[in-house]
C-alpha cells in the first residue's frame, strides 16, 4: 500500500503533485518522490521521509513541466532503509521511462534473474518496483523493435507484462515525449482511479480523495487488467490488456488502509466502516450485554466510523477517551516493531475521566500484531477503568499478506495459531470480540453486489491470484524489509502456554 499519482496538464504540475502526495500521506510515510517531464527531459527528486520533509522550495523549483508522477512509499519489498528504493524509478531505454508502483510482486526474484540472463537488464536495487519497470521497458522495446512508439505497442507491452508478472500492482508510468500510462493488475487488488479538472488536467491516483481534494472530478476507476494511455495533448486511449480480469479489491483498504472520504471501486470507505460497526455490534451483544458496558471508546483514528455506528446501534454513549498527537503518523505502517511499539504511547494519550470506574468497550478497526491494543488496554486500566472490553471491526488477522501490506509472517500476527481466549489474555482485556469473516465481506460487498469478491487473504488464507504457496510466502519473508528486527521483537509476544505457527 503506497500512494501514487500521475498528471497530464496544460500548466506546471509540480505543486499539484506535491498537494496530491500530501493527500496520500496515510498510504506511505517512509519515502516520497516526484518526477516531472519538460521537453523529453525528466526532472526527479526523491528521498526518505514524509512529503513535507522531502521537498524544499529549491526542490520544487527544479521540477518543471506539465506532466509528472509522484509516490509515497510504504515498503513491502526490498529494503525499507534504502534511499535508492524511493520511487519513482527510471530507465533510459527505450524512450526513457519513469514509473511508480503500489503493490507487491510475488515473482520478483524469478523475474530479476530472467531480466539479467535473458533480457540483459541490470537491476540496481532490491525493489520489486524496479523489476516491474524493467519488465515493462523490455516489453515496450520488444513491441516497438526500433520503430516509433504507437499506442497499440504500449497496450501490447502491458498485455505481456500481465503475462510475466504476478502479484498486485497499480502502476503509473511516463514515457518521455509520449505520455502517461496507467494500469492495474488483472484482479484489481490495489486501487487506481481516473479524473479530470475543468481546465483539461487529467489525473490518475490511488484514491478518489486526491481528485476531490485538488478540484478534480472522479471519472471512474481503472478496471482490473485495463491500461489507460494519455498522450501529451490529453487524448485518452484505453484497452483491456488482461486475458481473464476479475475485480477482487483488497478488503483491508476498506478496513484500514484508505481514507474514509475516498470511494474505491464504487464503494464508500466511510460507509463500509459504518457497516462494519453495525455487524460488529451484533457480535458484541452476544458476548457482553450492553447493560454491562458504560461507554464505547474508539481507538483513533481509523476505527471511528465503526465505533460510532456500533455505539448508536447499542444505544450506548460514544466518547473520545484517547487524544491523538496529530504529529505522529500511522503506527502500523512504520517499519520495525520497536518503533511501532514506542509510537503508540507517543501517539495516543488518555482522557482519564472517561475511564475512571467505568466498564469501557474499546473499538479498533483491526488487531494485527496487537501492538496498539496491548498498550491501549494497559493505558485504560492505568486510567482507572473497571472492565476493559475490546472489539475489532475486522476478523482475526491470521495469515501473511503478499499483496502490499507489510505482514509477511504468520508468527508476527497476534491471532495466528491462537484461540480468541489466548489473544484476549495476551492483550490483557476482559473480553475480546472480533468481527466474523463472512460478515465483514458481506458488510462491504452489500455496497457493490456485482463485485467478484475480495482479496481477504490475511483473514481467510485465500490468495486470489491462485499461485501462492507456503514456499513463496517463506521466500518473500526472507526478502522482506526489516525481517530480522521484526522477528526478534515478535518473539516477545509469546505467552507461556501459547502455540506458535
Ligand atoms: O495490532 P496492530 O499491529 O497495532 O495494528 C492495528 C492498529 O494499527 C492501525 O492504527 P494506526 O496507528 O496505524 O493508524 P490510524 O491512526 O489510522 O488508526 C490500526 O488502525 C490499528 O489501530
Ligand atoms: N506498499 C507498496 O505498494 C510498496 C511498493 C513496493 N513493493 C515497495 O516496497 O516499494
Ligand atoms: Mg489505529
Amino acid at each position: 500500500m503506497c500512494g501514487i499519482v500521475g498528471v497530464i496538464s496544460n500548466a506546471p504540475v509540480n505543486q499539484l503533485i506535491y498537494d496530491s502526495l500530501l493527500l496520500l500521506q496515510h498510504r506511505g510515510q517512509d519515502a516520497a518522490g516526484i518526477v516531472t517531464q519538460q521537453e523529453r527531459k525528466f526532472f526527479m527528486h526523491k528521498a526518505k521521509g514524509m512529503v513535507k520533509d522531502v521537498f524544499r522550495t529549491r526542490n520544487m523549483r527544479a521540477l518543471p513541466g506539465n506532466c509528472g508522477l509522484g509516490q509515497v512509499r510504504y515498503p513491502t519489498a526490498g529494503n525499507a532503509f534504502s534511499e535508492e528504493e524511493a520511487q519513482p524509478f527510471y530507465v533510459n531505454a527505450p524512450f526513457g521511462i519513469v514509473l511508480v508502483h503500489n503493490g507487491n510482486l510475488t515473482n520478483a526474484q524469478a523475474l530479476r534473474l530472467e531480466l539479467f540472463t535473458t533480457d540483459h537488464r541490470h537491476i540496481n536495487t532490491e525493489s520489486d518496483s524496479e523489476v516491474l519497470l524493467n519488465v515493462l521497458a523490455d516489453e515496450i522495446d520488444k513491441a516497438t523493435r526500433g520503430k516509433a512508439l504507437d499506442v497499440q505497442d504500449v497496450f501490447a507491452a502491458v498485455a505481456a507484462v500481465h503475462r510475466r508478472i504476478r502479484g498486485s500492482y497499480a502502476v503509473i508510468a511516463l514515457i518521455a515525449g509520449h505520455g502517461l500510462l496507467a494500469f492495474r493488475d488483472p484482479y484489481g487488488i490495489r486501487p487506481l482511479c481516473l479524473g479530470r479538472n475543468t481546465d483539461g488536467t487529467i489525473m490518475v491516483a490511488s484514491e478518489s480523495v486526491v481528485l476531490e481534494g485538488s478540484s478534480h472530478v472522479l471519472d471512474r476507476d481503472i478496471a482490473p487488467g485495463e491500461a489507460v494511455f494519455i498522450d501529451l495533448e490529453g487524448n485518452i486511449s484505453t484497452q483491456q490488456c488482461a486475458q481473464n480480469p476479475h475485480l477482487y479489491p483488497c478488503i483491508f483498504e476498506f478496513v484500514y488502509l484508505a481514507r474514509p472520504d475516498s470511494v474505491l471501486d464504487g464503494i464508500s470507505v466511510y460507509q463500509a466502516r459504518l457497516n462494519l460497526g453495525e455487524t460488529l455490534a451484533k457480535r458484541v451483544v452476544s458476548a457482553v450485554p450492553p447493560s454491562q458496558i458504560d461507554v464505547v471508546i474508539p481507538i483513533p483514528e481509523s476505527s471511528r466510523p465503526s465505533a460510532m455506528q456500533l455505539a448508536q446501534l447499542l444505544g450506548l454513549p460514544y466518547r473520545e477517551g484517547f487524544v491523538k498527537n496529530r504529529y505522529v503518523g500511522r503506527t502500523f505502517i512504520m517499519p520495525g516493531q520497536g518503533v511501532r511499539k514506542k509510537s503508540v504511547r507517543q501517539k495516543l494519550n488518555v482522557i482519564g475521566s472517561e475511564f475512571k470506574g467505568r466498564n469501557v468497550l474499546l473499538v479498533d478497526d483491526s488487531i494485527v500484531r496487537g501492538t496498539t491494543s496491548r498498550e491501549i488496554v494497559q493505558m485504560a486500566r492505568e486510567a482507572g477503568a473497571n472492565k476493559v472490553y475490546m472489539a475489532s471491526a475486522a476478523p482475526p488477522v491470521r495469515y501473511p499478506n503478499v499483496y502490499g501490506i507489510d505482514m509477511p509472517t504468520s508468527s508476527e500476527l497476534v491471532a495466528h495459531d491462537r484461540t480468541i481466549d489466548q489473544i484476549r489474555d495476551l492483550i490483557g482485556c476482559d473480553a475480546l470480540i472480533y468481527q466474523d469473516v463472512d460478515a465483514m465481506k458481506e458488510a462491504v460487498r452489500s455496497l457493490r453486489p456485482d463485485l467478484d469478491g475480495f482479496d481477504a487473504s490475511c483473514f481467510d488464507g485465500v490468495y486470489v491470484t491462485g499461485d501462492i504457496t507456503l514456499a513463496d510466502i517463506e521466500r518473500m519473508n526472507d526478502e522482506r524489509p526489516n525481517a530480522q528486527e521484526d522477528e526478534e521483537d515478535t518473539s516477545r509476544l509469546a505467552l507461556p502456554n501459547a502455540r506458535h505457527g
